[in-house]
């Protein structure tokens, strides 16, 4: 469906009050309202409110909020937005794996373990850092040594359980708190042609989801936040075999050493840290 969009542009002291109308007048009704920085240095910003275009909009009320500012209409054209964020998204390395869309499939090399995420809907397309600290890792650990059981708790799109069941060839238990995220998981999963492998079910932490059953894991991959992973410890270390690995992201640089404590207190220690941009992805084991 197409959209049209109102703006203008001025100050943030001059567009902070017309974004505050805009929403307490429109944002209930569902219409997305934004303030966009366009240059910090001059003190330029963008309002906008978007509109569906079969809504019923009252222009009167539109230009009412906007004032003093005069609003731009912009009838935009219909674009499956998805697709065309997916199509911008161009395939990242880590270590041995390529994660990519449909439309970089030529890009695979022969050696590369790749990786194909269409996800919408759920979050790891690999170009988080902390996605792509987690693949690097796993498959640091797994040329090591090869695991026998692995969760990941938290799979999102799911590629991190498809990275390793593409690698060590073993089942991977995948789990997401948010059921959406599961359903991603299992097309992703199938589209990889690792849906034999990857067993996918909504849970939360380390409750449900069948994780007691198959537990214990020899690696666990956990890429959610620092406070939840903190919180988790002493289930985390209740369902890890002794020298199992845990690798553990979603952790800003700045909160590593609460996390290394909250799992040194639990018998489970730092063996390496990888650095990306302001987040950390560590190894841990039992
Ligand atoms: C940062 S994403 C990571 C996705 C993917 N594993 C990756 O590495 O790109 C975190 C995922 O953890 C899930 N999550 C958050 N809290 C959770 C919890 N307590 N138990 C299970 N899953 C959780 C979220 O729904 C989300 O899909």
């Amino acid at each position: 469906m197409t959209q049209v969009r109102f703006h203008a542009e001025g100050s943030r002291a001059s567009v902070t009050p017309v974004f505050d109308r805009l929403d307490a007048r429109f944002g209930e009704e569902g219409a997305p309202v934004s303030m966009v920085e366009l240059d910090e240095a001059a003190d330029r910003h963008e309002v906008s409110v978007y509109f569906e275009d079969g809504d019923e909009v009252d222009a009167d009320a539109v230009h009412a909020a906007f004032a003093p500012l005069s609003p731009a209409r912009e009838d935009l054209p219909d674009i499956d937005w998805m697709a065309s964020v997916l199509a911008d998204l161009k395939p990242v390395r880590a270590g041995r794996f390529l994660v990519h869309g449909a439309h970089d499939r030529h890009q695979v090399r022969p050696h590369d373990l790749a990786i194909e995420i269409e996800a919408g809907q759920a979050f790891g397309t690999g170009h988080h850092e902390t996605t792509a600290g987690c693949l690097e890792m796993a498959g640091r650990l797994i040329a090591r040594r090869r695991p026998r059981r692995v969760l990941d708790l938290g799979t999102g799109s799911a590629v991190l359980a498809i990275g390793v069941a593409k690698l060590a060839r073993i089942a991977v238990t995948a789990t997401d708190i948010d059921p959406v995220a599961v359903r991603v998981a299992a097309a992703n999963a199938r589209l990889n042609g690792v849906h034999t492998l990857v067993r996918t079910s909504v849970a939360t932490g380390l409750e449900g989801g069948e994780i007691r059953e198959r537990a214990p894991f020899d690696l666990i991959l956990a890429n959610i936040l620092a406070g939840p992973l903190m919180r988790m410890a002493p289930q985390m270390a209740a369902v890890l075999t002794p020298g199992g690995d845990l690798v553990l992201s979603g952790i800003l640089a700045r909160q590593r050493r609460a996390v290394l404590a909250a799992y040194r207190g639990q018998g489970i220690y730092h063996r390496a840290t990888l650095w990306r941009g302001d987040w950390v992805t560590l190894h841990l084991s039992r």
